[in-house]
């Protein structure tokens, strides 16, 4: 626990600057986390384009923090199997492969939010061009 005194505070700094250091390496090491911030920052442009509620940009917002927290999560379990285990082994394609399946479940998760904050304006969009 960080406790509250000038050194307490330092030590907060540093922890943050770590995990900051940890977002911003596992941005420039795995494609999929490029992918996935390009993704999001298309997707909030979009919303921004569409004028969506608040509401919509909550569920935006939590669908792309699931997905990337998976992804880093993701990155950080296969980091640490190929410490441990640079070796084949079952457990270790089993720890890898349930880490990517969590990722593919947020990213399901999200495009079926994308779909359903989308749906409506980008039809009433589409109707406003054709009439
Ligand atoms: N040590 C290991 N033992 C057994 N199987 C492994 C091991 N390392 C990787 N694998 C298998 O090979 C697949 C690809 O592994 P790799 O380390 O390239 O990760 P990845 O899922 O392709 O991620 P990324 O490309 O983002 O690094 C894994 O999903 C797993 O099924």
């Amino acid at each position: 626990m960080v406790k509250n005194t000038a050194a307490g505070h330092k030590k907060f700094w540093h922890s943050f600057r770590f995990a900051a250091h940890g977002i911003a390496a596992a941005f420039k090491s795995e494609l999929n986390m490029k992918v996935h911030t390009a993704f999001a920052l298309v997707v909030l442009l979009a919303a921004a384009f569409f004028r969506l509620p608040v509401a919509s940009w909550m569920i935006l917002a939590v669908a792309i923090t699931l997905v990337l927290t998976a992804e880093l999560l993701n990155t950080a379990i296969e980091a640490t199997i190929d410490l441990v285990s640079p070796e084949l082994h079952p457990l270790a394609k089993k720890a890898k492969d349930t880490a990517a399946g969590a990722v593919l479940l947020t990213a399901v998760f999200a495009v079926i939010a994308g779909v359903y904050v989308f749906y409506h304006p980008v039809m009433d969009w589409i109707a406003g061009f054709m009439s």
